[in-house]
């Protein structure tokens, strides 16, 4: 079975400092991972790797059985969806919910070839998986954050990604809009045609129960990689912080308290 990351002995050093030792991840088929660390854990730099943007000081990435080093990295980006908000300022705020989707096939900022009736269409299932139809004529800019985050998602379904990477979708929204999103996500997921998701977060309480295994990473390591269960307790989660946090499950989310010593 062709697994979709395996990254063995990953390191990544700048000026004397290693911001990735070591990092061994492998993502099989099927699975879906939640990928959790707080500010400068370094989240990024390893998403970064996974699409050829850096190269490792040290160690092997393959990614959806290509070696990288070995292989086109643009033709390997075609394959992964990457949606971070960073994306959401660059996009045209006159363009439609339609033709903001529709880009998506062309990895474009901007619509500038006429889609076929039938992209038309897919645009139109990808914003149905996301539960965003409403937006189909709705103008970019007037669109709320959560509504942008919904759109940029499905345009990256649009690709037909084999691999999705959903980078902290949740920040800056309100409750309501990211329970929203959210069920979103959920629905997605449970279509049979998904693509592996990575779930990016600083948040436990956003990991939906769909994501069947978690790493986290801690000042460039992995503390933990394994299936959700093993991972989601108060143990691991107080010695992964490094500080003392109660856990409270609802729904199979888990919502952390920080304890009192
Ligand atoms: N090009 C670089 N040169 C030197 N240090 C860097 C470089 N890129 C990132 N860093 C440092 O590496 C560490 C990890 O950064 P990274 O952005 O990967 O963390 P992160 O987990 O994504 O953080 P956040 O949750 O805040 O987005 C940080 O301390 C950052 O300052």
């Amino acid at each position: 079975m062709e697994t979709v990351i395996d990254m063995q002995g990953v390191s990544w050093k700048r000026e004397d400092r290693f911001l990735l030792n070591e990092v061994n991840w492998t993502v099989l088929p099927r699975q879906h991972w939640a990928l959790l660390g707080l500010n400068g854990s370094g989240k990024t730099t390893l998403l970064n790797m996974i699409n050829g943007y850096l190269w490792p000081t040290k160690g092997r990435i393959q990614v959806l059985g290509r070696t990288l080093g070995d292989t086109d990295v643009r033709h390997l980006r075609q394959a992964i969806g990457w949606v971070s908000s960073s994306l959401q300022d660059k996009l045209y705020g006159s363009d439609t919910g339609e033709r903001i989707v529709l880009s998506g096939k062309f990895a474009t900022i901007g619509l500038y070839d006429k889609p076929s009736r039938e992209e038309v269409s897919y645009a139109y299932s990808c914003m149905e998986a996301l539960q965003c139809t409403k937006l189909w004529s709705r103008e970019y800019r007037t669109c709320s954050q959560g509504e942008k985050q919904k759109l940029l998602i499905a345009r990256a379904l649009m690709a037909n990604p084999q691999l999705l990477i959903l980078d902290e979708p949740c920040n800056g929204l309100d409750l309501f809009s990211r329970e929203s999103l959210l069920s979103a996500i959920s629905a997605l997921a449970s279509r049979a045609d998904t693509p592996t998701l990575i779930y990016v977060t600083h948040h436990t309480e956003e990991i939906l129960p769909l994501f069947s295994h978690i790493l986290l990473l801690r000042r460039g390591q992995v503390v933990q990689a394994r299936e959700r269960e093993s991972i989601m307790n108060a143990e691991v989660l107080s010695d992964f912080f490094e500080n003392c946090v109660a856990v409270e499950n609802h729904a199979g989310r888990i919502y952390l308290r920080p304890y009192p010593q």
